[in-house]
């Protein structure tokens, strides 16, 4: 792809870019969105899942002028660079070209931003090769996210490109909060602590359930769960981080599609040791082997939920283990917040499972939690409540939108002072 020629012709003044792409590049999917910062609306969105199995699936939507509905296909796209290539198709075939001189920036998310990052940062040989340096500490998705920078610098090199760190909003931890009860020495000679993800989801989620609630964000207590392939958990106080469930990388703490979560760390020495695995075989083994997958052969909720209903016992096991591990989850961040006025899912599963969101809250009224099957069962992309008016602490479904977020933050950023 080329350049964006100058329009020679037009004699009218040219039009400030006011457009901003986003790339969420996330372990199984690639979203993009492309949003006119002018009144942040979006004109085309779109996800590629299941990158790397025969079924991965493209769907690309116009949201601008004549009504024209979703475009899909279908079939094995390979890797995240594929993946962006489709979509990059798709935006062409709409008239909205990465060409377009009405683009201001590409914003990207970018898993794991170690202890450098805690703002967002256009990206530079520098940034970037610090990214590449935090590959070991996020293997599933610094690796994509980088992929996706470098294919947008190579579609467009003349604009700013600009990373949002999932790890930012997490950097308000206290450290008994942060700090693994570790050697302190060896822990800050190898920067190692909780730095926790999915930040731009957490940050965005507990404020939207704030404004569901009609109230600040700053007099609201909020356990977010951020339940996609990749899942976690955070309790926000008053909108700042206090706890999150993942840790130095992604793999800390709740079951996940193809992630262990919590296990005791004895666990990889006893594979060494006693099973003769290798440390990358631990590590392919925790990261893309365990989880749901590893428990019943499928990661996908909606066909565990299938097989669950035919009678399958492994599925149904594996969703009582993962629905263990979120209660135990919602307990403990509830003793951490001290008071809870909301609990509220989001991302892929939380937003569309009604039988995890249910099955999660049962048999905690004792901590005021309540989950009406009638509300938990209607399907809407809006903000809303699923409580009974009885409960004390509010159950919601809020959709996270990271795209947004990551839009904001990178315009606020090329547009802002001291821009170049
Ligand atoms: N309609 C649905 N019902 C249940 N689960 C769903 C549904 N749609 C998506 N999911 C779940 O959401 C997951 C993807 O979530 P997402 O937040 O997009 O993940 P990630 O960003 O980690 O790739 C899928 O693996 C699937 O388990
Ligand atoms: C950090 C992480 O797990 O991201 P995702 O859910 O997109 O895989
Ligand atoms: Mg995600």
């Amino acid at each position: 792809m080329t350049n964006p020629a100058p329009d020679h012709e037009s004699t009218a003044a040219p039009v400030e870019p006011h457009r901003v792409l986003v790339l969420n590049s996330g372990s199984s999917s690639v979203k993009y969105q492309l949003l006119d910062m002018r009144d942040r609306s979006r004109l085309a969105s779109g996800l590629v899942e299941r990158i790397g199995e025969e079924t991965s699936r493209l769907v690309h939507t116009p949201l601008t002028g004549g009504g024209a509905g979703p475009r899909e296909r279908t079939g094995r796209i390979a890797d995240h660079a594929a993946a962006l290539e489709a979509a990059a198709e798709e935006l062409t075939a709409d008239g909205l070209g990465l060409d377009s001189p009405e683009l201001a920036a590409i914003g990207h998310r970018v898993v794991h931003g170690g202890l450098r990052f805690s703002a967002p940062t256009v990206i530079t040989d520098e940034v970037l090769t610090e990214i590449e340096r935090l590959v070991p500490v996020a293997p599933l998705h610094n690796p994509a996210n980088i992929t996706g920078i470098r294919t947008a610098r190579a579609l467009r090199p003349d604009l700013p490109q600009v990373a949002v760190f999932d790890t930012a909003f997490h950097t308000t931890m206290p450290e008994s909060a942060a700090r693994y009860a570790i050697d302190v020495e060896t822990a800050d000679a190898h920067r190692i602590r909780r730095y926790g993800f999915h930040g731009t989801s957490h940050a965005y989620v507990s404020r939207r359930t704030a404004e569901l609630l009609g109230r600040a964000p700053e007099d609201v207590n909020v356990i977010v769960l951020h339940l996609g392939n990749g899942a976690s958990a955070s309790a926000v106080a008053g909108g700042r981080c206090v706890e999150t469930s993942m840790g130095l990388t992604p793999l800390e703490g709740l079951v996940m599609g193809t992630r262990s979560g919590d296990i005791d760390p004895a666990v990889v020495f006893h594979l060494k040791r006693v099973a003769g695995m290798s440390t990358d075989e631990v590590d392919v083994l925790l990261n893309k082997k365990s989880g749901l997958v590893g428990l019943c052969g499928d990661n996908d909720m909606r066909e565990i939920r299938r097989r669950i209903e035919e009678g399958d016992e492994r599925a149904a096991l594996a969703f009582d283990i993962y629905i263990h591990r979120l209660k135990k989850y919602i307990g403990a961040y509830a003793a951490v917040l001290g008071r809870v006025d909301a609990v509220a899912f989001t991302a892929g599963v939380g937003e569309n499972s009604a039988p995890v969101r249910e099955a999660a809250i049962a048999g905690l009224e004792e901590f005021g939690l309540a989950v009406d099957a009638g509300l938990n069962s209607v399907r809407s992309g809006e903000p809303r409540l699923i409580s009974p008016e009885y409960a004390r602490v509010a159950v919601a479904v809020v959709p996270t939108d990271e795209e947004l977020e990551i839009a904001d933050q990178t315009f606020a950023l090329v547009e802002g002072p001291g821009s170049s």
